[in-house]
């Protein structure tokens, strides 16, 4: 059952074209890899996708809903949640505060004691359990990309948006950082992935789409896709196709 559809989804800033016509779908429960070189358009898709930016043209739905006029917090109480490039942390705050204001902003809002029992549960998932006194600007760089990830959970979201969760990781925390987000996955939760470590794309996405100059060039199997000739050039340039 499709999940997520953008149908001819288009941003254009100015004179510049930064998403031209972009058209797929996510299947419920799919982690979809959303690649192409700096500039492509990737943040600008996922910041429509959220609500972050009004379209230019185009229609997306979510479940079969028309989302694209909806402003980001109706599209955060229909379950979409995302993480950003930058990580958004209140930084005087504890880690469990920072959740706590996330919760507060839920569809159905969490306070109290209900509220503490779930920023211990969203903590333990994340692997931050017991962390939740400790101040947010105390926290290494995975450990705030971690209560990031509680933040966007909090919200007990069917689509996660994630961009470039995994970037500036070290070979051990980018090897906990993608068992995270496959148990995430296991969960049933629905993923698109914008995402530079093609270790971690290939380790996690059975799908990718590829941009290029705002414009889709490529969407099926990551192996294949990541073989594809236009892709390869788009990456690394003409040389190497
Ligand atoms: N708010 C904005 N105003 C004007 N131009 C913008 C704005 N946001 C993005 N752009 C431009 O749109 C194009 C696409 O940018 P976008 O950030 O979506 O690319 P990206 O694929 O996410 O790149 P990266 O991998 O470097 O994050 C770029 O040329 C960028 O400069």
């Amino acid at each position: 059952m499709t999940l997520l559809s953008l149908h001819n989804v288009t941003k254009t800033f100015g004179g510049l074209t930064a998403v031209n016509g972009l058209t797929f779908d996510l299947a419920m429960g799919e982690t979809v890899g959303l690649l192409g070189p700096n500039g492509s358009g990737k943040t600008t898709a996922l910041n429509m996708i959220s609500g972050y930016l009004p379209l230019s043209d185009g229609s997306i739905t979510l479940a079969g809903h028309a989302i694209g006029e909806l402003g980001s917090e109706r599209i955060a109480h229909r379950g979409v949640a995302r993480t950003f490039q930058l990580v958004r942390a209140l930084p005087s705050l504890s880690v469990g505060e920072n959740v706590l204001a996330a919760l507060a902003f839920r569809k159905a809002p969490l306070w109290g004691r209900e509220a503490e029992t779930r920023i211990e549960t969203l903590l333990s998932d994340v692997g931050l359990a017991g962390r939740a006194s400790q101040p947010a600007d105390s926290l290494t760089y995975i450990d705030l990309k971690r209560m990031e990830l509680a933040r966007a959970l909090a919200s007990d979201p069917q689509l996660l948006l994630l961009d470039e969760w995994l970037a500036g990781l070290n070979p051990t925390e980018l090897r906990a950082g993608i068992d995270l987000i496959t148990s995430l996955r296991q969960r049933g939760i629905t993923i698109l992935l914008v995402e530079h470590v093609m270790d971690a794309v290939r380790a996690l996405c059975s799908r990718c789409v590829v941009m290029n100059a705002g414009t889709k060039i490529a969407d099926g199997p990551t192996s294949e896709v990541l073989a594809d000739a236009e892709v390869i050039r788009a990456y690394l340039g003409e040389d190497h196709a």
